[in-house]
């Protein structure tokens, strides 16, 4: 996270008013994500997290985000939990921005990820997977295939600016993926869509916890296997690291075997995911508010993931055999 809004101690401490959350002891802001603004408040009742949600996020979709971390917790998935109001709303508005406070969950995220912590989210995000099976309310995923022209649209123009050709590089891979060959027929369920290590919390190499949920939707499960591909299975210099990825998808197998289609179009959707995040990176880096307590992340690090992922031709590639079985 990140902080755009600011709030004023005076109106934080009235917002309070409407929880039982005690008496305002300190808060403050915190630097690191960068989505939406949010705060580590001290309360006479504990620690809490204050989210502000900002752009990228639609107010008609927190009541999902919201509903979701509670029905994980109610299904074994360690994550914050919406508090809710005197009158019963977790949902309310600050600042002009739509705010809600969660739990706060205690762990450290991992720097620097090792095959124990991959392991650790391959299990992790299988077992968000099961618990979402039933889970009611849908959304669908804004980030999605269709989503990435926009994105494209918007930092076009300037894109050549961040790295001379990449404007061309990403026609190109755009022009391929909305071609008709993007999976339409994988197993669907929730996927947290954004499962990076900053939102993995282990205490040593157990994974204690999961947050953020604010890209959460309804999309291909497999797809939220390549997202944590790209996410967790590089090297700081953006090469691949194959017995982190297997780590990853071995534990993930163990509680949820992936089916072969799946396995096959693993390659695909790892395209797909590196795509996604190079675009809102560099919308992200072209755009920076003055003014905002935030560090934009390098759109850069994904040229180099997407570029691999072009290169993979199977799933082995990834330290999976074909068959599911462990190469
Ligand atoms: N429930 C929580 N318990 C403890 N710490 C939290 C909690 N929620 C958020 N944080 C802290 O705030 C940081 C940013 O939170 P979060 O990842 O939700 O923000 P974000 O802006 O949506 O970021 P991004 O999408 O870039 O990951 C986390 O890395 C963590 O340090
Ligand atoms: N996890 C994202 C930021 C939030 O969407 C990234 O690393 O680009």
């Amino acid at each position: 996270m990140a902080v755009y809004t600011d709030v004023a101690a005076d109106e934080l401490a009235d917002f309070l008013k409407q929880y039982d959350l005690g008496e305002l002891l300190s808060y403050k802001g915190i630097a690191e994500g960068v989505e939406n603004s949010n705060f580590l408040l001290h309360t006479s009742q504990g620690s809490f997290i204050l989210t502000l949600y900002e752009k990228r996020v639609a107010k008609n979709d927190l009541p999902f985000f919201l509903a979701l971390m509670t029905h994980l917790a109610e299904h074994g998935v360690n994550c914050p939990l919406p508090v809710k109001g005197r009158d019963g709303e977790a949902l309310r508005e600050l600042s002009g921005r739509p705010a809600a406070i969660i739990t706060f969950l205690e762990g450290v995220w991992p720097r620097k990820p090792n095959a124990a912590h991959c392991a650790g989210v391959g299990e992790g995000l299988a077992r968000m997977h099961l618990a979402g099976a039933n889970f009611a309310i849908k959304r669908a995923n804004a980030l999605s295939v269709a989503g990435w022209r926009p994105l494209f649209d918007a930092a076009a123009n300037r894109a050549d600016e961040v790295q001379p050709g990449l404007r061309a590089f990403l026609a190109t891979e755009l022009d391929y993926l909305s071609s008709g060959i993007w999976p339409t027929n994988l197993p669907e369920g929730v996927i947290h869509a954004d499962l990076f290590n900053d939102n993995v919390f282990f205490l040593g190499d157990k994974l204690s916890g999961i947050i953020d949920f604010t890209f959460a939707c309804n999309d291909m499960l497999a797809y939220d296997v390549a997202i944590c591909l790209n996410a967790w299975c590089f090297e700081p210099d953006h090469s691949f690291n194959v017995t982190k990825a297997r780590a990853f998808l071995n534990a993930y197998g163990r509680v949820r075997k992936l089916t072969e289609a799946e396995e096959a179009a693993l390659p695909l959707l790892a395209r797909g995911a590196a795509i996604r995040f190079l675009l809102t990176r560099l919308v992200d880096w072209l755009n920076v508010p003055p003014g905002a307590l935030v560090k934009p992340k390098d759109p850069l690090e994904y040229v180099r993931k997407l570029r691999f992922h072009q290169s993979v031709t199977s799933v082995r590639d990834y330290g999976l055999m074909p068959s599911g079985l462990v190469a």
